[in-house]
């Protein structure tokens, strides 16, 4: 049986480490370097792209770093990468308070996961988007917007699904099963 590939992950967020180990369980290892890095201001793809050539240059080796917007269809998808400022200073009831003067809640969670093969290696972007809509908070309150976030045929907020469902159907399982198809072209080469 072939070793598992190791991957440093530079990120500061704990939650989404706890949600990429569990995912990539069993066919990644998955090595943290808790590095806040500055974003560039711009589009999702972008802010991605440039805070992987940064971790890159930080850590000397291969990375990968993840961006997460989420993003509101009447505001044409704002806050989208500015959510966490949103969030800190809104809070739950305030996200919601942005569109209560729009019929459309409409949403979409969308997690950009880079790769970069060292420093100088163009990254690599991998996607993923979930469809929702904005609610009032419901669930546990320990990971971001996961409250106010209700999928697609879901009757649950993210905060309030199993988190096996959560990581399932996640913007984020999503853009790391198109990561994982990308390693395994590597591991066939
Ligand atoms: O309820 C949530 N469910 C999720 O699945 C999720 N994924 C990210 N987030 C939050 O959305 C902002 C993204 O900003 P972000 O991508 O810059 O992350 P970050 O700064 O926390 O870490 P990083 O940039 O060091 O990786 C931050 O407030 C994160 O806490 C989530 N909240
Ligand atoms: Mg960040």
């Amino acid at each position: 049986m072939s070793a598992l590939r190791t991957v440093v992950f530079v990120t500061g967020n704990m939650k989404k480490l706890d949600e990429v180990r569990a995912i990539l369980a069993g066919s990644v290892e998955v090595i943290n370097r808790k590095i806040d890095l500055p974003e560039l201001q711009g589009e999702p793809n972008d802010i991605a792209r440039e805070k992987c050539r940064l971790a890159a240059a930080q850590v000397g080796g291969p990375v990968i770093t993840e961006d997460t917007c989420l993003c509101f269809n009447a505001l044409k998808g704002l806050p989208g990468p500015y959510i966490k400022w949103f969030l800190d200073k809104l809070g739950h009831e305030g996200l919601n308070n942005l569109i209560a003067a729009y019929p459309d809640k409409s949403a979409y969670s969308l997690c950009t996961f880079a790769y970069s093969a060292g420093p100088g290696s163009e990254p690599i972007v991998f996607e993923g988007r979930n469809n929702g809509r904005i609610v009032p908070a419901r669930g546990p309150l320990d990971f971001g917007w996961d409250p106010v976030f209700q999928p697609d045929g879901y009757n649950e907020t993210y905060a309030e699904l199993d988190k096996a469902i959560k990581n399932r159907i996640s913007h984020r399982s999503q853009a790391l099963g198109l990561l994982q198809k990308y390693f395994e072209t590597l591991d066939q080469k």
